[in-house]
């Protein structure tokens, strides 16, 4: 069984595959309490469904591209059994940086975006760093900045610990300027690492859920 907390098509506002339409399938229950998380929604609430239910939801969307995010939806251990038969979809698993990844198993189509969380998140400390060594060169690598620290926190990470992957920078939504970090980014040729916006966040309110 999975408790989902909600399932929803919409385009794809995060990630590489920014702007393509996507099936969500947001699973309940996080680990983490990042200070700026825009899906406080999805700590508790939620219905229980069968593996079956949540892949017959997502079949009849007829979308060939699913996000798997939550909350944190490594958590769950049937997660594992919804990977497993969505061999035929270009799947996205967005996961919190705290999971140990090597424990799931992953189609070459299917990715992690990794979000690795910066201090001001006031996640930082649960950062599980091994799985540096099992990301694949198409997954992703996340840091959603709030201020110069954070960034500066980034580029340390990648230093020490970066094997492989494409790295993505975004700013937390409405914390701090986009441009700032592009500038820092131009200011210190950063040209390893992909700026990105959530784009879901300017064609809808930033508040509704579901898109
Ligand atoms: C809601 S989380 C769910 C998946 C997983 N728990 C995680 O944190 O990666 C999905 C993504 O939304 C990002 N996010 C949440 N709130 C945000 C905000 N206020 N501004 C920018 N990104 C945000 C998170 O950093 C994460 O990368
Ligand atoms: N449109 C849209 N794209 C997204 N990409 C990742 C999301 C998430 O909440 O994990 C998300 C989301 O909530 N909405
Ligand atoms: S890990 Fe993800 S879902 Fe959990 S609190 Fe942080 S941003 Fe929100
Ligand atoms: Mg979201």
């Amino acid at each position: 069984m999975l408790k989902v907390n909600e399932i929803f098509t919409s385009i794809q506002g995060e990630s590489t595959s920014t702007g393509y339409l996507t099936v969500f399938v947001r699973l309940t229950g996080c680990n983490l309490r990042c200070s700026y998380c825009d899906t406080r929604y999805a700590y508790d609430e939620g219905q229980l469904m069968t593996v079956g239910q949540v892949y017959s939801d997502i079949a009849r969307r007829g979308i060939k591209r699913v996000c798997i995010t939550g909350g944190e939806p490594l958590l769950q251990p049937d997660v594992q059994r919804l990977i497993d038969m969505l061999e035929d979809y270009e799947v996205s698993i967005e996961t919190n940086g705290s999971v140990d990844l090597s424990q799931f198993k992953l189609y070459d189509r299917h990715r992690f975006v990794m979000d690795m969380k910066v201090p001001s998140s006031g996640s930082s400390n649960s950062m599980n760093y091994e799985n540096f060594n099992y990301l694949r060169s198409h997954d992703e690598i996340k840091f959603v900045i709030g201020n110069k620290s954070d960034y500066y926190w980034a580029k340390d990470v990648i230093k020490k610990y970066y094997k492989r992957g494409i790295i993505t920078f975004s700013p937390v939504y409405g914390v701090i300027e986009p441009v700032e970090i592009v500038n820092w980014m131009i200011e210190d040729k950063l040209d390893n690492v992909r700026f990105q916006l959530q784009l879901h966040k300017y064609i809808w309110d930033p508040g509704i859920r579901g898109v």
